[in-house]
């Protein structure tokens, strides 16, 4: 009898979020006094309430989150969670570190894997639940993404930015996670990936490059990813509602 599936959450945690430096504290400005994941939003650091917010599914079993080789920070960060473990495989790359995570988390090749960013704080139980159950239906996985709301600009040339054109945004979806997709999968379409030398910024784009359409789940946008510095004090604000 083939065995249950089960759901485990992967969480990467390794990076540095230099993007987020902010000048006024971090001297270098490419260099942040801690890794954004880190910094406390309502008194508790980000990574744990992205932990927090995923436990909220029981269904999840476990959340495995991959930090740094030197990280010093998750154990105080994660303290007193349930169903907690942590793994310190970061690697160079996003999807290293999720490739890592992936080796060492004990997923079995039917298992669900969902990844989720420690730097999303603001999912809300509702999206999560939506994602789990439409991809617990699916053949390929899911993810969860918004539809595009603005006029989309390139830019072209120059050091000044002009604009070269406007994309027609029909059908265009702006990803998020959590992404969800059966552990064999995603292994083998990182390996894919990683063979040709793509630089996947997220699981969706490893498995579409194997010929896959993952279902798209929409999102909010209280589930956006702190990046820039302005961003701790937004997602301070909307943390209070989700
Ligand atoms: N080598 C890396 C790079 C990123 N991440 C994780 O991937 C998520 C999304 O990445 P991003 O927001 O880009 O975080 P950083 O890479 O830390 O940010 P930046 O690019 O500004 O340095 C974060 O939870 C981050 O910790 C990771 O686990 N390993
Ligand atoms: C996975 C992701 O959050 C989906 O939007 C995003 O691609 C991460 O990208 P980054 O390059 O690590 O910021």
């Amino acid at each position: 009898m083939r065995p249950i599936s089960r759901l485990i959450a992967i969480v990467p945690a390794g990076g540095v979020g230099a993007r987020a430096a902010d000048p006024a504290q971090d001297p270098a400005a490419c260099a942040p006094v801690q890794p954004k994941q880190y910094r406390l939003l309502r008194g508790q650091p980000m990574l744990r309430h992205a932990v927090q917010a995923l436990l909220r599914d029981d269904r999840i079993g476990q959340v495995v989150v991959a930090v740094g080789p030197d990280d010093t920070l998750a154990g105080a960060a994660l303290a007193g969670l349930p169903r907690v473990a942590c793994l310190p495989c970061g690697g160079a790359t996003r999807a290293d570190t999720v490739t890592n995570a992936l080796a060492r988390c004990g997923a079995e090749a039917d298992d669900w894997v969902l990844v989720h960013d420690a730097a999303r704080p603001g999912l809300p139980p509702a999206v999560l639940q939506a994602l789990i159950d439409a991809c617990l239906d699916d053949e390929v996985g899911g993810l969860v993404a918004m539809p595009v709301a603005d006029t989309i600009k390139t830019q072209g040339g120059g050091a000044v930015p002009r604009v070269a054109g406007t994309v027609p945004r029909d059908g265009l979806w702006q990803a998020q996670t959590p992404q969800m997709f059966r552990a064999g999968l995603l292994r083998r379409a990182l390996a894919h990936a990683a063979v040709r030398g793509l630089a996947v910024t997220d699981e969706a784009s490893a498995v579409e490059a194997l010929g896959l359409a993952p279902r798209l789940v929409a999102g909010t946008l209280s589930n956006f990813k702190v990046t820039w510095p302005q961003d701790f004090a937004l997602m301070e604000k909307l943390l209070d509602e989700t």
